[in-house]
């Protein structure tokens, strides 16, 4: 049951192969048995799952049939769930039980979903490796000494681990398209205001989105379908009807002008990712796609940007945590000022701390201009980039990462490194376009990702390409030995 996909799920449940609560019952043994290797979840919440199957079961008897309806699913741990630890994976909030369900939770569980707990995540989203957890590292399944990527690497180590067939997900620099392409999965970014964000726990708030992490696009499809929408509760939410994210996946690729970008194939590219790129881009031509060398020549100015941007942000949005209103508070505070201190500064990890300072510094008076107002300018020119190209093309094509899952605490001391390896996937965040990444094949056993970028709102465009590329070829299908 463990190696079905949602979609096949939905076919099999509809015609009575299993319920399910039969499948929430063997998912959550399957949990038991393999995650503790492998770390992905922060909190399994198994009677509440079972509780879910059997009223979907129940609905199902009553005549529904939704494709969600008992499907079983995953939320990265900054999706407020009622009554459940929400930890954003820090210690600060490892004693939050939201009291109120994201938006995101609401329309998946009354669409029939089955949440069987509460993925793990690097803390409060900043990183690309899953090793700034609380609840420690997560282990990539394709080599349980690397890195499944991060921020969203709890979600992408399950799923590719066939511990559940799709998971929630956000992205506010990569963390969704970055550990899907690090774990043989697809993962889409949806266009800024496309998906609530009511009830996810904000880091930055100009560029976070939540999205799906799955196997395959028609499963990304499913999932987006039920988590996007406008909700009046968030006030970036945009009020634009839905695609049909289904029926635009079968859509014939004849036609599609597909640009690269130059500044993607330059140094810092592993050259055999460039080449497995390639190999992608000769697929989608066979299916009659074209291709255009473009340009986006304000590429290199985004790294700086985005680690101004997203930390100014970060540290405006958590003060919130200050031992006082919820979360982790020091013991014995001898006043205010300590209380403050001490809780923040026990509560918050190195990486945290360090992106609140950073922020706090480039918003501080006097620097603002030099710092975040430039990069906010820099952010401008990021976006008409893209929108010249797409005035060219219909999508935009290129690696997801520079390189493959790396060595578990390689990169510790020298942040840096983890933050270029965002490189290609930032931009998307600064213009606040969609973004999907989808398995490409492997090299020395490890997997590795395309991005496909598109205008604002065209996800279905992104989910036809990839869902298209999906049916003929078999790298998605791969599963890492042993799982
Ligand atoms: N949250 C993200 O999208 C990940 C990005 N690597 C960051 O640390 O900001």
């Amino acid at each position: 049951m463990h190696q079905l996909t949602l979609a096949e799920i939905a076919r099999a449940l509809a015609a009575k192969q299993f319920s399910a609560e039969e499948l929430t019952r063997s998912l959550l043994t399957r949990i038991q048995q393999v995650d503790p290797q492998l770390n992905s979840f922060i909190t399994v919440t198994e009677e509440q799952a079972i509780a879910q199957a059997k009223a979907a079961d129940a609905r199902r008897a009553s005549g529904e049939s939704g494709t969600l309806l008992g499907a079983p699913i995953g939320h990265k741990d900054l999706f407020c769930t009622q009554g459940i630890r929400t930890s954003c994976g820090s210690k600060i909030l490892d004693n939050f039980q939201a009291p109120y369900d994201a938006t995101v939770v609401e329309r998946l569980s009354a669409a029939g979903a089955v949440s069987l707990g509460k993925l793990n995540m690097d803390e409060f989203a900043m990183g690309s490796a899953n090793e700034s957890s609380y609840y420690g590292a997560v282990k990539n399944p394709w080599d349980m000494s690397r890195v499944p990527g991060g921020s969203s690497g709890g979600s992408a180590a399950a799923v590719a681990a066939r511990l559940l067939p799709a998971a929630t997900g956000s992205d506010t620099g990569g963390s969704i398209r970055q550990p899907a392409a690090l774990t043989n999965l697809t993962g889409l970014k949806p266009t800024y205001g496309r998906v609530s964000r009511w009830g996810m726990i904000a880091y930055a708030s100009s560029l976070d989105q939540g999205g799906p992490i799955a196997r395959t696009a028609e499963d990304c499809a499913l999932m987006l379908g039920a988590m996007a929408g406008f909700d009046p509760k968030d006030s970036t939410s945009v009020d634009q009807p839905l695609d049909d994210y289904l029926a635009a996946l079968e859509k014939p690729l004849s036609g599609l002008r597909i640009g690269l970008p130059k500044e993607y194939f330059g140094s810092g590219l592993d050259a055999k990712i460039a080449d497995a790129v390639m190999a992608a881009v000769e697929e989608l031509k066979k299916l009659g796609a074209t291709v255009k060398d473009i340009s986006l020549p304000n590429m290199q100015h985004a790294i700086p940007s985005y680690y101004v941007i997203a930390p100014a942000e970060a540290s405006s949005n958590l003060s919130r945590f200050d031992g006082v209103r919820f979360g982790y508070r020091c013991e014995n505070p001898v006043d205010l000022t300590d209380l403050y201190k001490r809780s923040r500064a026990e509560g918050f990890g190195d990486e945290v701390r360090r992106r609140i300072m950073v922020g706090t510094y480039a918003l501080s008076a006097g620097y603002y201009d030099a710092y975040y107002l430039k990069a906010q300018k820099i952010r401008r020119l990021i976006k008409n980039d893209f929108v010249s190209a797409f005035e060219e093309v219909d999508v935009i094509l290129g690696p997801t990462t520079p390189n493959l899952a790396w060595k578990l605490g390689e990169k510790n001391n020298d942040p840096v490194s983890a933050y270029l390896e965002d490189i290609y996937t930032i931009t998307a965040n600064l213009a606040g376009i969609p973004g999907i990444s989808m398995p490409a094949g492997f090299i020395d056993g490890l997997p590795v990702g395309v991005q496909l970028l598109a205008p604002y709102f065209q996800e279905s465009r992104l989910l036809n390409v990839a869902h298209k590329y999906q049916q003929v070829i078999e790298w998605h299908k791969q599963a890492p030995s042993g799982f």
